[in-house]
């Protein structure tokens, strides 16, 4: 007996109809009835989100590309989701992102990254603020200026490993890949400065870390992520026995860095006297201070690995993405390079007497250059905001309660009326009369009670790294071996093209 035999036809086309009719329903309303739908966008995006899954994970398009065809198309404010809108003028950045707002993060993205406890990944600002405090002193401008010789040994390693790899080649040197070098080099200032970890990955050979690739592996998996929490998971159920021993190389180097977080912290948890023992604060002294968690129950070993790891992530493909583009600019601009150079020498005359971070960071055409540098930045994602119950009033449009709302920094930085001539890397505009009109526009750390934690590591970081780099060396564009910054979206922005690759030839005064 064949199995239709067992049901009616009636039956059957009466079962299919209520399967079929709620998300038939879900569509109609989406167009019609859902308080967004007077708003301008694609008939598609409105129904579901499935549109923008397919556009992202089957066409491949980068979600900044797409954004920005979208507002070529509707207009200014766009419905890029069912319950989702975009904004493309830069006055409605400072609505959306400001300290006044205490707004939700939206749990569809930040859940892709299976870190809910931790400061990226809490939702609440409830729940976050509580951890910032905890955090602050740690990554304080005071705490940073005290750590800035862990972070200059790591300079001193990546110079190292620039001088060898020239070193390498013939009579022109080889050349380095800068994207991969700054990558290495800032985890390794994580794995340092919130852990104590001496993680070498800028000794590896060539840069070719396997920490460092399997993070940059990784990001297409956040983007499909954001479509599937059941994706997320099935793959947080993954053992670390099997990810380790059976996984792809980048999966074997992520779970490895998984337990190297767990060992730690296991071993805080059963010892607490254990801390003692290291060579500088770390972050564990922080978050397992009752003092600083000011009677409230300390994190548990979960919420300590999600923290861990959000470090990790958001303290080294952001620096390294800025380290890189500032390179890139100044290699592609020969006077801004003379001007940087010509003022670093002048400061720093002798190779061995280093300055310290306090004397960089005065430095105006080094200032600039960096400055420059984070506006020209490839943004993060637009970063989602739930608007509150009540509603919001946004770029003059008043917005429902509810609604996930979002403007990726790009709008800001790219906008010629706060920034003329904004696709031009100029960082003589940072010099001028309207520095401090600027220096307010400057988004790069976002702005409100969810911008960077990290800011202050941050600037030291990348005032401590391209002032060595353009000060120890003499840098040339290795054109035939780079791409340009074109990028693509996974949350961060991932340079598609060839790397950039400069020769880096070591001066000796
Ligand atoms: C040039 C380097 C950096 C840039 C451009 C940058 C940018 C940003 C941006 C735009 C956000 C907001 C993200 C969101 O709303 O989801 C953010 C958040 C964050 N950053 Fe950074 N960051 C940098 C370096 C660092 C460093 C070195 C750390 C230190 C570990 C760090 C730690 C964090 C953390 C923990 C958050 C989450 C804050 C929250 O949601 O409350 N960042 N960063």
């Amino acid at each position: 007996m064949g199995i239709m035999a067992l049901f009616s036809l009636p039956g059957t086309l009466t079962a299919l109809g209520a399967i079929l009719a709620i998300p038939v329903w879900r569509v109609v309303y989406n167009l019609y009835f859902h308080p967004l739908s007077h708003f301008p966008g694609s008939k598609l995006a409105a129904c579901s989100r499935l549109w923008l899954a397919y556009r992202e994970l089957v066409r491949g398009e980068s979600l900044s590309d797409l954004r920005v065809e979208l507002h070529r198309q509707y207009g200014e404010i766009i419905r890029l989701a069912p319950n989702e809108l975009h904004f493309s003028n830069p006055a409605a950045y400072n609505d959306i992102y400001n300290h006044r707002n205490k707004w939700d993060k939206d749990h569809l993205l930040y859940r892709a990254f299976d870190l809910d406890m931790s400061t990226v990944g809490f939702i609440h600002y409830s729940d976050v603020k509580h951890r910032r405090d905890v955090l602050a002193p740690f990554f304080s401008r005071t705490s940073i200026l005290q750590m800035q010789d862990l972070i200059m040994e790591r300079v001193n390693v990546l110079c190292e490993a620039l001088t060898h790899q020239f070193a390498a080649g013939d009579t022109k040197g080889k050349s380095s890949d800068l994207v991969l070098g700054f990558h290495c080099f800032s985890v390794d200032v994580i794995m340092a400065f919130c852990y104590a970890k001496d993680w070498n990955a800028t000794r590896v050979p060539d840069f070719q870390s396997d920490i460092v690739l399997a993070s940059q592996a990784v990001l297409p998996i956040i983007t499909l992520r954001k479509y599937s929490g059941t994706l997320v998971k099935i793959m947080r159920r993954i053992p670390m026995w099997f990810g380790q021993n059976f996984g792809s190389p980048a999966t074997r180097a992520l779970f490895s860095l998984r337990k190297t977080f767990m060992d730690q912290i296991d071993e805080i948890l059963r010892n607490p006297a254990s801390l003692e023992n290291t060579p500088h604060k770390i972050i564990y002294h922080s978050l397992l201070d009752p003092d600083a968690n000011k009677g409230r129950p300390l994190p548990s070993r979960l919420s300590l690995r999600h923290e861990a790891a959000a470090l990790l992530g958001a303290g080294s493909d952001s620096t390294s993405i800025a380290s890189t583009t500032i390179s890139y600019y100044v290699l592609h601009n020969p006077e801004v390079q003379r001007r940087l150079v010509n003022e670093l020498r002048v400061t720093w005359p002798v190779l061995e007497e280093v300055p310290r971070y306090e004397v960089f960071e005065k430095l105006p055409y080094l200032t600039a250059v960096i400055k420059e540098g984070l506006r020209i930045s490839p943004a993060i994602t637009a970063l989602p905001r739930v608007v509150p119950q009540e509603g919001a009033t946004i770029d003059g449009t008043f917005i429902p309660g509810g609604t996930v709302v979002a403007q990726s920094f790009t709008y800001v930085h790219r906008s010629p009326i706060v920034y003329p001539d904004p696709d031009a890397f100029i960082p003589e505009r940072w010099l001028g009369e309207d520095a401090k009109t600027h220096e307010a526009s400057l988004s790069a750390f976002s702005k409100g009670p969810r911008s960077c934690i990290g800011i202050n590591l941050a600037y030291c970081e990348l005032y401590l790294v391209i002032a060595s780099v353009f000060r120890r060396f003499d840098l040339t564009l290795d054109a035939e071996r780079s791409g340009d910054m074109t990028i693509t979206e996974h949350f961060v922005p991932v340079f598609k093209g060839p790397h950039l690759h400069a020769y880096c030839k070591p001066v000796s005064d």
